[in-house]
């Protein structure tokens, strides 16, 4: 299968290095300079810090042949899909798309595409681009794949390949899988952008904690379709589990990059107004983390 992969970041590398064990991948870069070097050195993999193995891939900076793919993975951030807008909408109406963003900002971006068949993911990895042309796969997971439009069968022969430490798994509802996404980001990525704390002390610390079920009560009758216990114990084992993790909105603030704030937060309260639900808390932390992306000039 030929698959190409927009966007040679963190996901981006992890992706194209994975799927080239069994596929043709073409990574297409925003930079020369990194097509370059991943035609010359292909992607190395980290996996406890130590060299795992190595994908041989094509590159390209220029998108060409992007309409030869059979398949077509987009993983740059939601912030970033309008540059690629005009690239997207000149393929063949048949190539099946595939969208991995964090949030849900980028379902209106979707809408705009000719594309029949559609796919949209959630990510449970955790990965982190080294160098150009090298990736750290620091947490394995597997990825959730759900159809937003057309037919599953598009999707097949992606979702057959099975690999140690990289497995897809199909969801029916592509609603509820990225709702259950958002809350885990809404409520921990924000938080500990603001307080500078890893994911932990969300819990651990009794007033953050307090924060936390304030800002998970006010959100959640947003999604009337999920159950509240459920999710608030999903995303407390994932503060947990990932303790000692600073989340990757503290991680852009510290890198003076852009947020996805405006996916996470942002589609909320977008949502709420749409349902004349007033959510104060919410509000101001979105303000807090624009503000903090103003501080830092992003
Ligand atoms: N990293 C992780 O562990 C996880 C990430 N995710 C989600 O996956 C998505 C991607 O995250 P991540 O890979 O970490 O982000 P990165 O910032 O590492 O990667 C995004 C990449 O998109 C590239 N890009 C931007 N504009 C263009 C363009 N016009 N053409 C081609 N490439 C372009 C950037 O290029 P350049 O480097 O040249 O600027 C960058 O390499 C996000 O929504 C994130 O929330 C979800 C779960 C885990
Ligand atoms: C699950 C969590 C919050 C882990 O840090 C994450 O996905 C992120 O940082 O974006």
């Amino acid at each position: 299968m030929k698959i190409g992969v927009i966007g040679g970041g963190s996901i981006g590398l992890l992706f194209g290095a994975y799927l080239s064990r069994k596929n043709k991948v073409t990574l297409f870069t925003r930079t020369e300079g990194q097509a370059i070097d991943l035609k010359e050195k292909g992607v190395s993999v980290l996996v406890d810090g130590k060299p795992s193995f190595k994908g041989h891939i094509e590159a390209s900076h220029d998108f060409k042949d992007l309409d030869r793919q059979d398949l077509i993975i987009i993983t740059v951030k939601h912030y970033h899909l309008q540059d690629i807008e005009v690239n997207l909408k000149g393929l063949p109406e048949d190539i099946p798309l595939l969208f991995l963003q964090n949030g849900m900002g980028h379902l209106k971006f979707i809408d705009g595409l000719p594309q029949k068949n559609i796919f949209v993911g959630t990510v449970e990895h955790g990965a982190l681009r080294m160098a150009p042309a090298e990736v750290s796969h620091n947490g394995i997971g597997k990825t959730n794949v759900a159809l937003y439009k057309g037919n599953k069968k598009t999707l097949e022969e992606l979702l057959s390949i099975e690999q140690r430490n990289f497995c897809f798994h199909f969801e029916r509802d592509f609603n509820t899988m990225l709702v259950r996404k958002l809350l885990v980001n809404a409520l921990i990525n924000p938080l500990t952008a603001i307080l500078n704390v890893p994911n932990g002390e969300l819990i651990a610390n009794k007033h953050y904690y307090h924060l936390y079920l304030e800002l998970f009560n006010e959100i959640v009758p947003v999604f009337p379709g999920i159950d509240k216990n459920e999710m608030l114990n999903e995303i407390t084992a994932i503060c947990k589990k990932t303790a000692k993790n600073r989340s990757s909105m503290l991680k852009d603030l510290d890198h003076h990059t852009e947020t996805e704030i405006d996916s996470i937060l942002g589609f909320i309260l977008e949502k709420a107004e749409a349902l004349k639900i007033k959510l104060p808390i919410t509000l101001a932390i979105y303000q807090m983390v624009k503000g903090k992306e103003e501080e830092k000039e992003v």
